[in-house]
């Protein structure tokens, strides 16, 4: 099976949940991409998408969003370190150019820890687009939880990994997982 995981992430927490699903998938043949690198990657031969991202203003990053993270990075008393793949567009604007996906496909974000009606989700809309671009959607939308300090939350590494396994367990032939709709967190 081929697996390709498209992340967005400014501060690197997406981009570590990715990493551990990529583990968790494995031994699958597993690609990671950042979403400003994504353009033109042929989807033909893959058999899983994973798309993630951070959830920001309750939903998936703007342009704004993101700069708003860039320039929160770089004030003189900033803590947070900056990806190098920050700059550029984001899982919103790759979507958007997606259309006759023909693979399985699941959506994760990150997201602060607390209720879901307070913080929001990024993956719902990210698994509404996936499949309105034809994906067969085999997992509910997940979130991954950080804390105040922009950390992960002990413990979500490892549900990544366990997450990523679920998919590679779900993408074998066999009975279809129809999506739910539901948000899955810790
Ligand atoms: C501009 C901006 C807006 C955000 N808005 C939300 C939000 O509405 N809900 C939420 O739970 N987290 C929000 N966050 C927090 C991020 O979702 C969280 O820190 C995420 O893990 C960051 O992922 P990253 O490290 O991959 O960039 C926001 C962060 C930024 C920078």
């Amino acid at each position: 099976m081929r697996a390709l995981i498209v992340y967005e992430s400014m501060y690197g927490n997406t981009r570590l949940v990715a990493e551990a699903i990529g583990r968790g998938l494995a031994p699958a043949e597993v690609i990671l991409v950042p979403t400003n690198q994504a353009a033109g990657v042929d989807l033909s031969q893959v058999d899983l998408l994973v798309v993630g991202g951070p959830t920001h203003v309750h939903g998936m990053s703007r342009p704004s969003t993101r700069q708003g993270a860039i320039d929160a990075a770089i004030t003189p008393q900033h803590t947070l370190h900056l990806e190098a793949d920050a700059a550029g567009s984001g899982v919103r604007e790759w979507l958007a150019s997606l259309n006759g996906l023909a693979c399985r496909a699941a959506a994760f974000d990150t997201r602060q820890e607390g209720p879901i009606l307070l913080t929001g989700h990024a993956a719902k809309s990210i698994s509404k687009n996936l499949l309105a671009a034809g994906a067969d959607v085999i997992a509910d939308a997940t979130s991954f939880l950080v804390n105040k300090s922009i950390a992960l939350v002990p413990g979500e590494v490892r549900r990544a990994e366990a997450w990523g396994t679920m998919l590679r367990e779900r993408s074998a032939p066999g009975p279809q997982h129809p999506f739910t709709g539901a948000i899955t967190t810790a």
